[in-house]
């Protein structure tokens, strides 16, 4: 028997796994629905997902992983379990190698919880590596050069901004400023302008249909349907590309200022090469429309949106396994 390393990007929002030789074999949200009586799982991933904002009261769908960490370690473990033996990597080979990309700030306990659940789903060796390094391979920057590249990962959870040389971070911070937080916004936003309460999935529906984070980008508008609450009856609105803009504005700025912050602290040398090659953008929240222009505006540098954002660390993990023998020496 032989051994298939994996690569895992365990994220707030989604898990994609990259098994060696073969590609990403699974992309699914990090869901899972529990019974609240007895405690068990009833379904995990994309069925889970269905589920969100509509369970009876018996039934819990849990996001395991919040602001990129482990909130409930048990229902994490029991996720990853169920993915591993998914991909059914432990049927055919004997235990893989894992690398499992976290995000930069992450406490030394963090870390450990995160390998503790691997190994208990089947992991031989488990590697942690950092999710904006791993983001800039897989979107296809040349990082162990002598010079300046710069990432910004925006995720469900967080968003991680990075300046790469030489294989390594030179300058980062990590905010739990992503997706997640742009969705309760326009949640919040909806329930203070126009009185109606809306489910999370519906808030990220019009994040993607119609929001934009540039001033007059996009003219779109969509109705949507929720719970008035005034009168407890469903109700449908209209909902416009410059409101979300508005409602969205403090939360992006945060990320603007994360990414003024690292390129401050970043010596001259590798700003000069930023100046050339310009920004990386890679996570889902990267998509958010806009987003490339106005970073690029507020950063006076060229910013360019990785191709296929959301799986860039899923794609990276999958070049890291090809040298994994030398990660293996050095940790
Ligand atoms: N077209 C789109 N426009 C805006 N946001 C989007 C779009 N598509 C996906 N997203 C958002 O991307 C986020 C998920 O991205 P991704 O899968 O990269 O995160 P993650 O890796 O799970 O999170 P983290 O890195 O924080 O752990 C979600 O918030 C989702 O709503």
């Amino acid at each position: 028997m032989f051994s298939r390393d994996i690569g895992i990007d365990l994220g707030t929002a989604n898990v994609l796994i990259h098994v060696k030789g073969k590609g990403i074999v699974l992309d699914e949200p990090s869901v899972v629905a529990m019974d609240r009586n007895t405690g068990k799982v009833l379904e995990v991933g994309e069925a889970a997902w269905k589920m969100v904002g509509r369970t009876p009261g018996n039934i819990e769908a849990i996001r395991p992983l919040k602001d990129g960490v482990i909130a409930d370690f048990d229902v994490t473990e029991a996720m990853l379990k169920h993915f591993i033996n998914k991909i059914n990597v432990k049927g055919m080979f004997s235990k893989p190698r894992m690398l499992i990309c976290c995000p930069t700030n992450i406490t030394k306990v963090e870390q450990k919880a995160i390998k503790e659940a691997a190994e208990k789903s089947g992991g031989k060796k488990v590697y942690l590596e950092e999710e904006p390094k791993v983001a800039a391979i897989g979107a296809g920057m040349d990082i162990f050069q002598p010079s300046g590249n710069m990432v910004v990962d925006i995720g469900g959870g967080t968003t991680d901004v990075a300046v790469l040389s030489m294989g390594d971070i030179v300058t980062s911070q990590s905010i739990k400023m992503a997706g997640d937080k742009f969705d309760n916004e326009i949640l919040n936003y909806v329930k203070k302008e126009y009185k109606l309460l809306i489910g999370e999935r519906t808030s990220e529906d019009i994040k993607i249909q119609v929001a934009t984070v540039f001033p007059g980008a996009r003219d779109e508008s969509i109705d949507i349907r929720g719970r008035d609450m005034m009168s407890g009856l469903p109700r449908t609105i209209t909902i416009k590309s410059d409101e979300i803009e508005k409602a969205l504005r403090e939360s992006v700025y945060v990320i603007v200022q994360a990414a003024k912050n690292v390129l401050e602290k970043t010596p001259p040398e590798l700003s000069a090469d930023i100046i050339d090659r310009g920004v990386i953008l890679t996570g889902g929240g990267a998509l958010l429309h806009g987003m490339d222009q106005l970073l690029a505006e507020e950063l006076k540098v060229p910013v360019f949106l990785a191709e296929e954002p959301m799986s860039c660390v899923a794609k990276g993990t999958g070049i890291m396994l090809e040298n994994i023998d030398k990660i293996a020496r050095h940790s």
